[in-house]
């Protein structure tokens, strides 16, 4: 095990690809090699087979495990003593690959796309150890770096609880929106019913736009690549149709049968599950009906430093200006802002001054106000 390792990733210039790039050089301060078809610019593989301490592989999934054998062929045995990570979704058959060459071996999979942040701090990162010995402390410090919560797995285990995870909540959504489309003509799209939402349709709605932001290619290899997958889909399809079917029948007896189902779920979650779900769930609606009030202002603090929010208020109260709510977020770029909103019935001409007074004063830079 080398101290300061060479990283060398597989895939540099996709969206995990520069992400990790960037991470490893910046964050644990260490030289990284990188190939990938679509960079003119990057390392060669035989480069990165010779220099790497640690190779990863962040390539698309369908074919990850074919290019792990292929460079388990060139590397011919130059890998024994090092290591080998990858970040692929589906961990069952990158892992298997990697097992085939002679590196110590640990699968990740970060529960997330690429954070705006450094880290993963507050995400999880699953960690299939699958070969580890001499790299454990390094393997350690790299999961410290990334401040993820760690959960441990086989990648057997890992591709089960996937196929619940996300190929079951995709396929959930995924549908929704197929019917969504189909009532389009009828009823209106999504902007036709948005005006009728209630939280739940709404963090819905995000759910399935989410996914369908994302990377195409990555929703479909969930789905087909695992071996999990068409049985989960199988068990939520069973479900779904006894309760059409219950409904379709309409009578006392069937919804008897619904109550039951419904009881028996309860039960099953449990009442700790039930009451942090719960929980979870009012915030999130706290926070969207704070996010859709009309009167805010979004504000980045350039000084990071302690009292800086504290100076920021202290504007609005010397204007008069009450505030209602106040959210962090990060932007794209990674800055962190700050959304306040105000009570109803905010003077417009008090908040306009505090505002002009935190842009002129260098208090904070205003990104939008309404
Ligand atoms: N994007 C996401 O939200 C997440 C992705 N992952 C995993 O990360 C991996 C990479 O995903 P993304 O970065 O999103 O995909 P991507 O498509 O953005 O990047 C993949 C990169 O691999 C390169 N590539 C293709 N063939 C190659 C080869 N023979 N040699 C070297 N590079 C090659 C492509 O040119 C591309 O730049 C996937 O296995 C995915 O399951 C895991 C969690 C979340
Ligand atoms: O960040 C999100 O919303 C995602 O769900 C993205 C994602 C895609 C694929 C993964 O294997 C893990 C996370």
């Amino acid at each position: 095990m080398h101290p300061s390792p060479t990283i060398g990733i597989v895939g540099s210039a996709g969206t995990y690809g520069r992400w990790l790039q960037a991470f490893f050089a910046r964050r644990m301060g260490l030289r990284v090699l990188g190939h990938d078809p679509g960079d003119a610019n990057s390392d060669a593989p035989d480069a990165l087979l010779d220099q790497a301490d640690v190779l990863l592989f962040a390539t698309p999934i369908r074919v990850t495990a074919a290019l792990i054998d292929d460079y388990v062929r060139r590397s011919a045995g130059r890998e024994a003593g090092r290591l080998w990570l990858d970040v692929t979704s589906i961990k069952q058959g990158a892992v298997e690959a990697m097992l085939r060459s002679r590196a110590e071996v640990v699968g990740l999979h970060p529960m997330t796309a690429p954070p705006k942040a450094p880290t993963m701090k507050g995400r999880v990162v699953v960690v299939c150890e699958a070969r580890l010995d001499r790299w454990r402390p390094w393997v350690q410090s790299l999961l410290e770096a990334l401040e993820a919560e760690c959960v441990h797995a086989s990648a057997e285990r890992h591709d089960q609880m996937m196929a619940l995870v996300q190929a079951m909540v995709h396929a959930s959504h995924l549908a929704q929106a197929g019917v969504l489309d189909e009532y389009a003509g009828r009823l209106g799209g999504l902007g036709a019913i948005m005006p009728f939402r209630s939280a739940s349709f709404e963090l819905d709605a995000a759910i399935a736009a989410r996914i369908l932001s994302l990377n195409p290619a990555i929703y479909e290899e969930i789905q087909f690549g695992n071996t999990h997958s068409a049985e989960v889909l199988d068990r939520l399809l069973a479900q779904l149709t006894e309760l059409r079917d219950l409904v379709r029948a309409g009578d006392d007896a069937a919804r008897t049968r619904f109550r039951e189902r419904f009881l028996r779920s309860r039960e099953a979650f449990g009442p700790q599950a039930l009451a942090d779900g719960n929980y979870a769930y009012e915030r999130v609606g706290y926070l969207l009906a704070d996010l859709v009030g009309p009167r805010y202002t979004s504000v980045h603090l350039p000084e990071d430093r302690a009292g800086s929010l504290c100076t920021l208020l202290h504007v609005f109260e010397r204007h008069g200006v009450s505030l209602e709510s106040i959210h962090s977020s990060r932007t794209p770029g990674g800055e962190v802002h700050f959304r306040i909103g105000f009570v109803r019935g905010t003077d417009a001409a008090a908040l306009a001054r505090a505002v002009t007074e935190i842009d002129a004063s260098g208090v904070g830079r205003v990104l939008e106000s309404g």
